[in-house]
C-alpha cells in the first residue's frame, strides 16, 4: 500500500503538488490524469523520491519514504516513461539487465531472468536479446521498457505517460498487454497520462489531478457518473459520456438467458462492443457466448440501454 499524505512541492514561487493525499491499494492500478502542468509527474516522481516533497509524507507499506535513501528506493519500484528511455547503445538485454546489475545478482541469473522477460513481453530472445534499441519498432521498444523496469520484480511499477509515443493501433496493444500484466504480476502500478479515455480504461482508481490539487480521487464509474463538479465534470462531460460508461461494464453484467439469432457477442466483451454489434446487426438481441464459444444467453438492446445512463447504475460494474 503506498499512502501519500498532505504532499505539497514547491518549484520556486509555483505550488506544483498542493496537498495532496491519496492511498494506493496493494495491486490495483491508480491513474494520475489531468492537463498539462498538473502536477501529474511531480507526484509520480515523489513516490520514488526522484524528486522530494517540500512537505508531508509517503508511506510505503508503512515505511517512511524519507527514511529510505532514494537509490535503495529505486531499485525496488519499477519506472517507466515515455519514449522508454532505454540506453542506444546497449543491447536490450544489457538495457534489461540494468538494476538486477546494480543489485549484484550473479550473471546466470540475471540472463535467466532477462530470457523470461523478454518472452513475457512477446520478444524471441535469439532474435531480439542482443539487438540495439534503434532496430526495435516503437512498440518493441516501449516493452523493453517496461521489461526493463520490472527487471528486479518491484512490487511497484512507475509509468509516466508509457504509451504516448505510441501510434492507436499499438497503443490499445500495450494498453491490453498492462492489463493482463498486472492482472498476472499483482503488482501495484502508478500511471501517469492526460488521456482520460486511456485512465477509464485501465484505472481501478484515478486521480484526477489541476493546478497541482487533486480534484477526486475514485473509480471509473464513480467518475463517469459521479463527477466533482467543474474540472472533472467539464473534463468528462463530452457527448459520449454514456459509451464511455458502457465501455466499463462487461456483457455478462447485462445479460438475459434466451436465445437471438445473429453473430454472438462474447460475455466478456463490454456493453459498448456489444451495442456497436447490434446497431451493426440492425438487431434488437444477439446471442452471447462464453470463453468457451458456448452459448450463455442473449444481449438486448433495452438491457443495454437500461445501464447507459447515470441514475441506472448504482454500484460499481464488473
Ligand atoms: N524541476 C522543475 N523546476 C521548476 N518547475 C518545475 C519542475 N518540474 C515541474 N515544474 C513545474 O511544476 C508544474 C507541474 O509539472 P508536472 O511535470 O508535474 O506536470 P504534469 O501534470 O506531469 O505535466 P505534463 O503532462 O506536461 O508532463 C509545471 O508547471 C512545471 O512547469
Amino acid at each position: 500500500m503506498i499512502e501519500v499524505k498532505e504532499v505539497s512541492r514547491r518549484f520556486g514561487s509555483q505550488l506544483a503538488v498542493d496537498n495532496v493525499s491519496l492511498t494506493i491499494e496493494h495491486g490495483t492500478i491508480t491513474v494520475l490524469v489531468g492537463t498539462s502542468g498538473s502536477g501529474k509527474s511531480t507526484l509520480l516522481r515523489i513516490i520514488n523520491r526522484l524528486i522530494d516533497p517540500t512537505s508531508g509524507t509517503v508511506l510505503i507499506d508503512g515505511r517512511d519514504t524519507a527514511a529510505i535513501s532514494g537509490e535503495e528506493l529505486r531499485r525496488g519500484i519499477g519506472y517507466a516513461i515515455q519514449g522508454h528511455g532505454l540506453f542506444p547503445h546497449w543491447t536490450v538485454a544489457r538495457n534489461i539487465a540494468t538494476v538486477p546489475q546494480l543489485l549484484g545478482w550473479d550473471q546466470a541469473r540475471i540472463a535467466r531472468r532477462v530470457d523470461e522477460l523478454l518472452k513475457l513481453f512477446d520478444l524471441d530472445p535469439s532474435l531480439y536479446a542482443e539487438k540495439l534499441p534503434h532496430q526495435l519498432s516503437g512498440g518493441q521498444q516501449q516493452r523493453v521498457g517496461v521489461a526493463r523496469a520490472l527487471a528486479a520484480e518491484p512490487a511497484v511499477l512507475l509509468m509516466d505517460e508509457p504509451f504516448g509515443a505510441l501510434d492507436p493501433i499499438i497503443r490499445a496493444k500495450a494498453q491490453e498487454d498492462l492489463l493482463a500484466l498486472q492482472r498476472r504480476l499483482g503488482i501495484t502500478v502508478v500511471l501517469v497520462t492526460h488521456d482520460m479515455e486511456e485512465a477509464l480504461l485501465l484505472g481501478s482508481r484515478i486521480a484526477v489531478m489541476d493546478g497541482g490539487k487533486l480534484l477526486q480521487y475514485a473509480t471509473p464509474t464513480e467518475i463517469l457518473t459521479h463527477p466533482a463538479p467543474g474540472f472533472v465534470e467539464r473534463l468528462i462531460g463530452g457527448p459520449d459520456r454514456s459509451l464511455r460508461l458502457l465501455s466499463l461494464i462487461k456483457v455478462a453484467k447485462a445479460m438475459q438467458p434466451g436465445e437471438a439469432e445473429g453473430k454472438p457477442v462474447a460475455e466478456d466483451a463490454s456493453l459498448r462492443d456489444a451495442l456497436s454489434e447490434l446497431l451493426w446487426a440492425g438487431r434488437q438481441a444477439l446471442p452471447v457466448t462464453g470463453a468457451d464459444g458456448q452459448p450463455r444467453g442473449r444481449i438486448t438492446l433495452p438491457a443495454i440501454l437500461g445501464l447507459a445512463g447515470k441514475d441506472t447504475h448504482a454500484e460499481a460494474p464488473a
